[in-house]
């Protein structure tokens, strides 16, 4: 029988106001079960670190995303306000916020794909890698939960080091018993947004029409633009491969420095992996031909672990694409570049050991 307005009403009131706003916190805005606006069938994400500079404009633009049925928010502060403030964005994605580690299981349960941009931002003067003793744990903890609560769920991890928390939540899930090397994608997506846009800018192009491969990894030398294979087919002066690879590979500390102690890029990155996950879900939705560059556990080198294109399907990675031919320039920073990424996956692996 359907409610009458008086009923629903108190219902809502009820929900705005509970009795308790500080005991209550997030389980109040979990525990609310009006009828889902729109009700659209989709995938249930869980964003961990949903309060952050990066978390809170991901959230903003997958509360946006027609794919997306269900969005948890989790966080270890803040989530009650900012679930309540993206709920009443009017899409159809019904939206719940779980604060702390005692709703962490809570908010992976029954999810599809899980993002992580949990763990602290560079300074300047940092390196990712500084960030390693801080965020190896953070990223250990809420792998574990992910293995309990939703072991089949598309993981994108966006937490720096990307170079050994990728190796770092691999083993973790080995642990568990739950690893799946086809759905665990460390994103390196904001490097190939970069590229897009700053080769575009020297070709004259409108960034949209331009598609940069970059492989390797996601740190300094590791992150490698393959401007021989950008697309249109483009050739570039040896100044000009000079200057784009050191902006593309210097992306992350251009901002860092801009932003002067006041953390890392957080919108351009809540865009690609706004992007990222969506290629994921048009993918787990049963689109074809879906291709995108991540740092997966990879057969493309000698490496364990590296960031190539690989083509999205039902079940995560479903195919590596090769690399191509590489200019001499390309050949010689990948030789480069799988030397500083090999140390960064044993340190990685080594921290799961401890
Ligand atoms: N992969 C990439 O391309 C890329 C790009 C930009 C930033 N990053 C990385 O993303 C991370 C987040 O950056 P930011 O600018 O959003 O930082 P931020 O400090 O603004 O936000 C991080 C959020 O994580 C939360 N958090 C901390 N511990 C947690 C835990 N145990 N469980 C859940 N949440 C927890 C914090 O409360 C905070 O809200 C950093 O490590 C940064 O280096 C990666
Ligand atoms: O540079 C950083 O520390 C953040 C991120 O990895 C980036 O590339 O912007």
């Amino acid at each position: 029988m359907e409610p009458n307005s008086n009923e629903r009403i108190a219902r809502i009131a009820a929900h705005i106001h509970p009795p308790n706003i500080k005991e209550h916190a997030s389980s109040s805005l979990t525990s609310f079960n009006c009828r889902a606006k729109g009700g659209s069938p989709g995938f249930k994400v869980a964003i961990l670190g949903s309060s952050g500079g990066i978390g809170q404009p991901l959230s903003m633009l997958m509360k946006m995303n027609p794919l997306v049925s269900v969005l948890h928010l989790y966080d270890v502060v803040n989530t009650p306000g900012v679930t309540s403030d993206i709920s009443h964005m009017d899409t159809s994605a019904v939206i719940r916020g779980f604060l702390g580690q005692k709703q962490l299981e809570d908010a992976l349960t029954g999810m599809d794909l899980v993002i992580i941009p949990a763990g602290i931002p560079r300074k300047p003067g940092m390196t990712r890698d500084d960030l390693f003793n801080i965020n190896a744990g953070i990223v250990k903890t809420l792998c574990e939960a992910i293995a309990k609560s939703c072991p089949k769920a598309i993981v994108n991890l966006i937490s720096n080091p990307v170079n050994s928390t990728v190796p770092i939540a691999a083993e973790v899930f080995k642990r568990a018993g739950t690893y799946d090397p086809k759905k665990l994608l460390g994103v390196t997506m904001l490097d190939v947004v970069r590229a897009n846009t700053f080769v575009a800018e020297v070709l004259g192009l409108d960034p949209r029409d331009v598609d940069v491969p970059v492989v390797g990894g996601h740190a300094g030398i590791t992150i490698l633009p393959l401007l021989s294979q950008v697309k249109p087919p483009s050739s570039f002066t040896p100044k000009e491969i000079e200057y784009l690879t050191d902006r593309i590979q210097n992306g992350g500390t251009e901002v860092v420095e801009a932003k002067a102690g006041a953390g890392s890029a957080t919108l351009s990155m809540a865009y690609a992996a706004v992007k990222f996950a969506d290629a994921c879900l048009r993918a787990l939705k049963g689109e074809s031909g879906i291709i995108e560059c991540a740092y997966v556990a990879s057969q493309v080198t000698e490496l364990p672990f590296f960031a190539s294109k690989v083509r999205l399907g039902r079940d995560g990675v479903e195919e590596f694409l090769p690399l191509g031919p590489l200019s001499d320039y390309e050949r010689e920073s990948l030789e480069k570049a799988k030397k500083e990424l090999a140390t960064s996956v044993e340190k990685g692996i080594s921290f799961t050991r401890q």
